[in-house]
């Protein structure tokens, strides 16, 4: 079979997603058309996706779900029995049922599911864990997955993906971004927040019902004016300690 096109679609919030995503696309030696649904939201809503496209699609796990937003993004895209490799990136602690939300999310647009991965990153809310991952270590282990993904790609099935349904409860968690005196309006962030929660009329203002907590505000901010509160941090850093500190498997499903 021969692929029409390769695509790389992530939401990387802080770039850990993203890395991930381009070790996998360096892994499968393919030429891939990249979506960044957090810098160009409107690319996955022209998509036209043929047969015999192939689709990496790489999100973060947020509270062993995926971000909330990812369902909307996906809700009017039109796969017509389009392949699926889907990674889910997560902080060290777990997946829990994020690859089959996803799973389910892609299937109801007409994806097919071909394979699976769940990779480790730096947690974007505790640097404490996952630090400096993904390393060279999982750079190999990933590059090794993608060519194995690679030689069965003419496949049509869907190999069975971890977790439960009904998916687990998420309810937000409670870093939200405070902005500080150097904020200069320059509205970089409210342009760029992928649930639209930063008030373009005065960036100082976040709806924290809105807010994912996904930390690209801070990320983008050219002036460090925002973050969050590091006591929050201190606190769920600790009670997190141990189940997040032993080093966490890439895992490969197909
Ligand atoms: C709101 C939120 C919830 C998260 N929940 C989890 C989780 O349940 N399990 C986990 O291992 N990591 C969790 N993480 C860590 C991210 O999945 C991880 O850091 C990922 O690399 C973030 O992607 P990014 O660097 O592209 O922004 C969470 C991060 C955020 C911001």
């Amino acid at each position: 079979m021969s692929i029409m096109k390769f695509y790389n679609i992530f939401f990387s919030p802080t770039g850990g997603t993203k890395k991930v995503a381009d070790i996998i696309i360096n892994g499968t030696r393919q030429e891939a058309e990249v979506i960044d649904l957090i810098k160009d939201p409107e690319k996955i809503k022209k998509l036209q996706l043929k047969k015999d496209d192939v689709c990496l699609v790489v999100i973060p796990s947020y509270g062993g779900r995926i971000p909330s937003v990812i369902t909307d993004m996906f809700r009017n895209v039109k796969a017509d029995g389009t392949k699926a490799i889907l990674t889910v990136v997560f902080g060290n602690r777990a997946i829990d049922d994020t690859l089959l939300e996803l799973q389910d999310v892609l299937e109801a647009s007409g994806f097919v599911c071909i394979a699976g991965m769940e990779a480790v990153a730096e947690h974007s809310l505790m640097h404490q864990f996952g630090t400096g991952r993904p390393d060279s270590l999982d750079e190999k282990e990933l590059m090794g997955f993608a060519a194995k993904i690679m030689e069965n790609i003419t496949t049509q099935k869907t190999p069975e993906f971890p977790g439960n349904r009904p998916y687990r409860q998420y309810g937000g968690v409670p870093f939200k971004p405070i902005v500080n005196k150097k904020c200069t309006s320059c509205g970089l962030c409210a342009k760029e927040c992928p649930t639209g929660a930063i008030s373009l009329d005065d960036p100082k203002i976040t709806d924290n019902d809105k807010c994912i907590s996904c930390m690209h505000c801070v990320a983008v901010c050219p002036k460090n004016a925002r973050n969050y509160s590091k006591f929050i941090s201190f606190i769920a850093g600790r009670k997190m300690k141990k189940i997040c500190s032993d080093r966490k498997e890439n895992k490969l499903y197909l």
